[in-house]
């Protein structure tokens, strides 16, 4: 059996904003076509990983290799040439530009193209002359994934993609991304507060506390150890709560949202 080609390799990682530290040596490797959820509490700086990845957050020493380059040091814009996607967690949509205009501006050359996009959103071929402004949290989000599709990534870096939507639009939005995973073989790490959600749709999990790798490996495994799964991360998971928040704010994770075929 030949194994996967690595497509991302961090090692000692370091990085933050200004002065401050934020995440500490941090290490792992990802094959091509692989999905990995990046997991932890409020605050341990998972959002801080993704703009370190993508150049936007100030790396202070280890190793990013992506594709089989080096990448740190590199600009932004040269990231997601060489094929990191991003999904930010505020969207970012032009309230004044159409779904069609939307995904026309990101399009570059590759497997994704504009039909592969809208049979992957449906909702998003409706809703093709709508301008951004008035769509709504589900199809903003769904836009916001299909826009960074259009750029071709072999690397879609996801952060909380179901955050803030309807208990229904969550469903809907996560039987996108799990169809954009388990049948299009897209490779992805996903930042989640629907911690079950994010296990059961991944292979491979990492769990930051305080900057730091707190639990590296199989998501099946977390998935199924109760009790480290709340250690880590605080979830009684045993229970059906499956999601918190800071503040003590708790959030119950939908029956109908699954992944890889568990309950
Ligand atoms: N632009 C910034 N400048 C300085 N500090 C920042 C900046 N962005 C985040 N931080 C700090 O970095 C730490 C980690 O934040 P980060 O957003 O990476 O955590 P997170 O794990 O993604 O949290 P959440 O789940 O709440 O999104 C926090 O203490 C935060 O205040």
């Amino acid at each position: 059996m030949t194994s996967k080609r690595v497509l991302l390799h961090i090692e000692s990682l370091c990085a933050g904003y200004g002065e401050s530290i934020i995440i500490e040596d941090i290490g792992f490797s990802l094959a091509a076509g692989s999905s990995l959820a990046l997991l932890g509490r409020n605050g341990v700086g998972k959002s801080t990983l993704f703009r370190t990845l993508l150049g936007h957050a100030r790396q202070r020493s280890g190793v990013i290799r992506f594709n089989d380059r080096d990448i740190s040091g590199t600009t932004p814009y040269a990231r997601v040439w060489q094929g990191l996607g991003w999904v930010p967690q505020e969207r970012l949509m032009f309230p004044s530009l159409t779904v069609a205009e939307h995904l026309a501006i990101a399009d570059r050359k590759g497997a994704w193209t504009l039909d592969r996009v809208y049979g992957l959103f449906p909702r998003l071929k409706e809703r093709q002359r709508n301008l951004g402004g008035q769509l709504s949290g589900g199809e903003q989000q769904m836009l916001a994934i299909a826009r960074a599709l259009m750029t071709n990534p072999t690397l879609l870096l996801l952060d909380e993609p179901l955050e803030g939507l309807a208990p229904i639009v969550v469903k809907e939005v996560g039987d996108c991304i799990r169809r954009l995973v388990e049948e299009e073989g897209q490779a992805i790490i996903l930042v989640e507060q629907r911690v079950k959600f994010a296990l059961r749709l991944t292979e491979a999990a990492l769990v930051l506390d305080r900057g730091r790798v707190a639990y590296s490996g199989s998501s099946n495994d977390l998935l199924n150890n109760a009790r480290l799964l709340d250690d880590l991360i605080g979830l009684r998971s045993g229970s059906n709560l499956q999601g918190q928040r800071s503040g003590g704010e708790v959030r119950r994770e939908p029956d109908g949202i699954t992944a890889g075929g568990q309950s």
